[in-house]
């Protein structure tokens, strides 16, 4: 039975939700912000459910002996060190859309708090001393709204703030014209063209190593003079001194920060600058938004744990829960080409062509090729490099090109995979079949029609097409102990070649393999495991 571990104060929604699909959980919501519990636990799990206290850190993911997927109830996965996750073939999936009315709500509300020092006139008229000529605010109706960042969240401020009769201006390298268009905002190209106009700035784009520091000093002082700066998005994508001096110093006239370089933020340089507004990262804390992310987050993580469907991962292809068993035996079909492939070749892989011939062609194919180049790579990788999560990022870090073609359904077999590869000496091809008992077959290799049932342990020669060989190497097997479980064999009339695909009981030994390419017809032999 999967097992899932939540570690962060998820809505308690999530556990029947887990439940109901047949997943074990453990609720451990403070686990979180204890590290060391956390990792002495964490090898029993199948499942991490997280938000933003849980660091899913390389080192945890390495003592994640177990764990298949990471849940994020939430958008933002900073907090999860996603390369180390993609080499352990763990998914990474988020709720992409579940808070993001909450956030961006959140940020106009944090707009508002800081325009007209809502927070500090609460505390002072509670105080007692009633100082009406010290609020002044700032009206919002006809200012410029600078969005950096414009996806989900963004998109909802800006439709928000039009509503408030603002101006928005918005910066996002991936908003295009017709977008801006729709949602009614004037796109700007550059972070420093945007500054000048705005008399708010608020971001909602990711923390990513690109991003990281984005608002430094240099551009924090390009911001109008007495404008306001709001952060909902990410701690680190600010530089806070910076803030913190240019509110000192008059050139900010308020700032608003629900994210912090360093959270839980109990000491901070905005704390002590003038008209801050600070919340400790409530963007997403609705009932509403804290429902809808715990239930997707559930949902989502028992799919793949119970049935293999994907959706929303950060590091994988999605694949829905109907076309999981659908594709089942063709991913077993696409590792066991790639299997032989990569067991096969010898010089470096230069591309990769897979032809999807008929009805598999109409499949979703990313899983397909993903599982095909996993299992390709991991001979020439070593054991546990690579899984479906990493192969594409293992196959470009090696330069290995992909292609991947449809075709319409021709010859016996109807639909089939076929597996091209090209090394520095030579192109080689594979290719095989799901039959109607939902197993793999081969049905060609190099070009030579055969038909073989992949078993556990193979033996795979080319040979010369001559008289006796079959009964030579069955004899020189037998002699060997080895005992054949299927034999197909396959010749090109034309070059004279002939290859033979055997089905063995055991794994062949570095001495039986000599035995057996001392036989005169032998070209090659290779010994393979499925
Ligand atoms: N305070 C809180 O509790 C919450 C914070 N968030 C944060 O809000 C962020 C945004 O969320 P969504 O809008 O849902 O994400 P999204 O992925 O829909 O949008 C992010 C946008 O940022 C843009 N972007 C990327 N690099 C950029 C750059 N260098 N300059 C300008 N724009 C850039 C992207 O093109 C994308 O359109 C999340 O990544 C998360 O960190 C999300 C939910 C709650
Ligand atoms: O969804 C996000 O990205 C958030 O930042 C929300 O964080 P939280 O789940 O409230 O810790």
């Amino acid at each position: 039975m999967a097992k899932v571990l939540i570690s962060d104060a998820l809505s308690e929604a999530a556990v029947q939700i887990f439940r109901d699909n047949g997943v074990e959980v453990d609720f451990q919501p403070k686990l979180g912000k204890d590290p060391a519990k956390l990792a002495e636990i964490i090898g029993d799990y199948d499942g991490l459910a997280i938000r933003s206290a849980t660091k899913a850190t390389a080192d945890l993911i390495a003592k994640a002996t177990n764990l298949k997927a990471i849940g994020r109830a939430g958008i933002g996965v900073d907090n999860v060190d996603i390369a180390a996750a993609s080499a352990k073939g763990i998914v990474v999936m988020n709720t992409p859309f579940g808070n993001s009315i909450t956030t961006a709500e959140h940020a106009i509300a944090m707009m508002f708090a800081v325009a007209r020092q809502i927070p500090e006139a609460d505390a002072s008229t509670r105080a007692g001393k009633w100082e009406k000529s010290r609020f002044m605010g700032t009206e919002i109706t006809r200012k410029t709204l600078g969005l950096i960042g414009c996806g989900n969240i963004g998109s909802i401020v800006a439709d928000r703030a039009l509503g408030l009769r603002m101006k928005v201006v918005a910066f996002d390298p991936f908003l295009s014209t017709t977008r801006a268009e729709k949602l009614g905002v004037t796109k700007v190209e550059t972070i420093e063209e945007l500054l000048p106009l705005a008399d708010f700035v608020t971001l909602h784009l990711p923390k990513t190593e690109k991003t990281a520091g984005l608002l430094n000093e240099d551009r924090i002082r390009l911001m109008k003079k007495g404008a306001y700066l709001i952060n909902c998005a990410r701690g680190g994508l600010v530089d806070e001194a910076a803030v913190a001096q240019a509110l000192h110093d008059g050139h900010l006239a308020g700032a608003a920060f629900d994210v912090f370089a360093e959270e839980p933020a109990t000491d901070n340089p905005l704390f002590t600058a003038p008209n801050v507004v600070c919340t400790p990262h409530l963007g997403a804390a609705t009932s509403e938004a804290q429902e809808n992310v715990a239930l997707q987050v559930a949902e989502q993580m028992s799919d793949y744990l119970m049935k293999g469907a994907i959706s929303n991962a950060i590091n994988a292809p999605s694949v829905t829960a109907e076309e999981a068993p659908i594709l089942k035996p063709w991913i077993d079909l696409a590792e066991i080409l790639g299997g032989f492939a990569g067991q096969v070749t010898e010089s470096p892989i230069k591309e990769i062509e897979i032809e999807f011939v008929g009805k598999v062609g109409e499949l979703n194919l990313k899983p397909l090729t993903s599982a095909l180049t996993a299992a390709l790579m991991k001979p020439l990788v070593g054991e546990g490099g690579v899984n479906m999560v990493s192969a594409p990022i293992v196959a470009r870090e090696r330069g290995v090109k992909i292609a991947e073609t449809r075709k319409d359904e021709q010859g016996a077999y109807g639909s089939y995979m076929r597996l091209i590869v090209t090394t520095e000496k030579q192109t080689r091809s594979v290719a095989g079949t799901v039959f109607s008992d939902g197993k793999p077959r081969f049905i060609q290799i190099k070009g030579i029609g055969l038909e073989a049932e992949p078993l556990d342990f193979m033996l795979y020669t080319t040979n010369a097409d001559t008289p006796g060989y079959i009964g030579a190497l069955g004899t020189k097997l037998g002699d060997l102990g080895v005992n054949i479980a299927t034999f197909a064999l396959g010749r090109s009339v034309k070059d004279g070649e002939a290859i033979a695909l055997v089905g063995v009981d055991q794994e062949l030994s570095e001495a039986t393999l000599t035995e057996i390419r001392a036989l005169p017809q032998v070209k090659q032999a290779k010994a393979l495991k499925f």
